[in-house]
């Protein structure tokens, strides 16, 4: 199997400019990698550094130093680290998904209309598209009276299920994705993790972060835990 991703002596720090350019460590100092098909779960106190992690590879966030070496389709190996906006940009059509803790609500926009144009933006047609997102939508138990209703006045775990079908759908090479299972009961969450491993299983390869160890456990292939005290490097652990 080959590697997908390498993630290589990372480290963010954060400078507060409104505070006379106070330093904040955001984590420090990370290594792992993953290759295609596999699943790795981050594990690691709040404020440890998880999110930020996601969003370095992500490039949400510059990293302080350290490279994300991404093995991908259109560019060859490439560091996500110091890539270009528009290659980022590229990437993240065509390769990355990434799943935030949170919703970001579309005013006016409906929950089949959100999940579908992902896939119209690929090139789909309307009446697939809206085929494919309604399947997902409903294997996530998103009620069908909702499906054309605004997702702001959802609950957190409809937000969050949407969030994820969302990411999803596009099936991407990479999936970054933050608590997926946080706001939900066990049931969503089981039915969650399955899709997951589908996608897994279809080619996709995962970096998760998980406060919820028995759903991450079901996921995963590997567990890197991000300790206490982050100035001392990390472990990788095999579970
Ligand atoms: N945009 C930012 N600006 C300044 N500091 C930040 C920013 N984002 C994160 N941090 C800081 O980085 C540290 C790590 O935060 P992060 O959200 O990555 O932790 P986490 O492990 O995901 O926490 P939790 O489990 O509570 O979600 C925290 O001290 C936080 O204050």
């Amino acid at each position: 199997m080959e590697s997908i991703l390498e993630v290589k002596n990372l480290s963010k720090h954060f400078v507060l400019h409104m505070l006379q350019k106070k330093k904040i460590k955001g984590f420090e100092n990370i290594s792992f990698s993953l290759k295609e098909k596999e699943a790795i779960g981050i594990i690691g106190k709040s404020g440890s550094g998880k999110s930020s992690l996601l969003k370095c590879i992500y490039r949400t966030y510059i990293p302080t130093s350290g490279s994300v070496i991404f093995n991908s389709k259109i560019f060859g190996p490439i560091d996500l680290a110091s890539a270009s906006e528009d290659k980022i940009l590229v990437l993240r059509n065509k390769e990355i998904s990434y799943v935030s803790q949170f919703f970001k609500v579309i005013p006016r926009v409906s929950a089949i209309e959100i999940v579908s144009s992902e896939l119209l933006k690929r090139g789909k047609k309307k009446e697939e598209a809206y085929y494919i997102a309604s399947q997902y939508l409903e294997r996530l138990d998103i009620p069908k009276d909702l499906w054309d209703a605004y997702p702001a006045t959802f609950s957190g775990g409809q937000q969050q299920r949407l969030n994820i079908i969302k990411a999803i759908i596009v099936k991407p090479r990479l999936l970054l994705i933050d608590e997926p299972t946080a706001s939900l009961d066990r049931y969503s969450k089981n039915k969650v993790i399955d899709l997951l491993l589908e996608l897994k299983d279809e080619g996709t390869s995962i970096v998760g972060v998980f406060h919820d160890t028995d759903s991450m456990k079901r996921l995963v292939d590997k567990v890197y835990k991000i300790p206490e005290h982050i100035c001392e490097g990390a472990e990788v652990l095999n579970i």
